[in-house]
C-alpha cells in the first residue's frame, strides 16, 4: 500500500524532533515553557462563543499539501489581528515547515499580536513537542488520531493538561472517533478532509456528529467556505469551526471573517 501524506509527514517529523532534542535539551524547553505567558483558556472560549453565535478557530495558514501556496502576502501577526478584529474566537497557527510553510516563530508572533488563545497546529508524536508548544505560548495542541496509537494519544493529552493546555482531538472516521472518545478531552475535531485523496466533504461531520456525545464539543474542520456551510454543520450539532483556506484567500480577512460569522443559526 502506498504511503499517505500522514505517513510522509510522520517520517520527517520524527527526524525533526530527534534533531531538536539533540540541539535543545528537554530541560531547557521545560524551563522556557515554565516562563511562557499564562495559558489562555481555549476550549472555554469556544464554549462561550457558541452559546450565542459560532466559535471560530481561525487558521494562520500559508500553504498546504493539497493546495500549494494559499497566501503569498503572509504576515502572521497582521493576519492574527485581522482575525481578531473579525470576531474569531481562537487562532490555529501552523508550525510545520516542509508541508505547510509554517514556522514556530509564527505561533509566537500571531498569539502575541492578539488576546486570542492559540492552537499549535502541527503533527505531535512526542511529549517534547508538547513542552515546546507551551514554550511557544501555545494554549492548545492538536492530537491526530490517524497518526498516533491510543497510548501515544493519552500520553500527549496528559502532557498538554499537565502544562495547563487544552487538547483538540482530531478524527476522520468512526474508528478514530471511538478511540478519541476514550480520551479525556472534550474537544473533538472532525476533519472533513480525506487525507488519501485530499477531497473535503461536509458529509464527514454530518455522519460522525451522530456519534459524538453531548458532553463533548464537536468542532468541524476543513473545507468550510460559506455561511451556508456553517449553518449546515450547526444543524448537526457543530457550532465551532476550524477554518483556514477560505479566509486566507481573502484580501480583507477581517471583513471575510465578519461575514462568515454574521448570521449564526439559533443555538
Ligand atoms: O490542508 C491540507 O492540505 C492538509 C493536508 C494533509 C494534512 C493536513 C492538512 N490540513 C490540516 C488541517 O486540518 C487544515 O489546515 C484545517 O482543518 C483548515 O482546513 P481548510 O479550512 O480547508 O484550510
Amino acid at each position: 500500500m502506498s504511503a499517505t501524506i500522514l505517513d510522509k509527514i510522520k517520517a520527517y517529523k520524527l527526524e525533526e524532533v530527534a534533531a531538536d532534542k539533540a540541539r535543545v535539551p528537554l530541560s531547557a524547553v521545560e524551563e522556557a515553557a515554565r516562563a511562557a505567558d499564562p495559558v489562555r483558556p481555549f476550549g472555554a472560549a469556544l464554549r462561550v462563543a457558541q452559546t450565542t453565535g459560532y466559535g471560530l478557530i481561525a487558521e494562520v495558514k500559508k500553504a498546504s499539501p493539497s493546495k500549494g501556496l494559499i497566501r503569498a502576502d503572509f504576515e502572521p501577526a497582521t493576519l492574527a489581528q485581522a482575525y481578531e478584529a473579525g470576531g474569531a474566537t481562537c487562532l490555529s497557527v501552523l508550525t510545520d515547515t516542509p508541508s505547510f510553510q509554517g514556522d514556530k516563530s509564527y505561533l509566537v508572533a500571531a498569539r502575541q499580536a492578539t488576546s486570542l488563545p492559540a492552537l499549535r497546529k502541527d503533527f505531535m508524536y512526542d511529549t517534547y513537542q508538547v513542552a515546546e508548544a507551551r514554550s511557544l505560548h501555545a494554549d492548545c495542541i492538536l492530537i491526530i488520531m490517524a497518526s498516533v496509537s491510543d497510548a501515544q494519544a493519552a500520553e500527549l493529552e496528559d502532557a498538554a493538561f499537565a502544562w495547563g493546555m487544552d487538547a483538540l482531538i482530531e478524527v476522520h472516521d468512526r474508528e478514530e472517533l471511538d478511540r478519541a472518545l476514550a480520551l479525556k478531552s472534550p474537544l473533538i475535531g472532525v476533519n472533513n478532509r480525506n487525507l488519501k485523496t485530499f477531497e473535503t466533504t461536509l458529509e464527514t461531520t454530518r455522519e460522525l456528529s451522530k456519534h459524538v456525545p453531548t458532553d463533548r464539543m464537536l468542532i468541524s474542520e476543513s473545507g468550510l467556505f460559506t455561511p451556508a456551510d456553517l449553518a449546515d454543520m450547526a444543524s448537526c450539532g457543530a457550532r465551532s469551526f476550524l477554518i483556514g483556506e477560505s479566509l486566507m484567500r481573502q484580501a480583507d480577512v477581517t471583513a471575510a471573517t465578519r461575514t462568515l460569522l454574521a448570521d449564526p443559526v439559533a443555538a
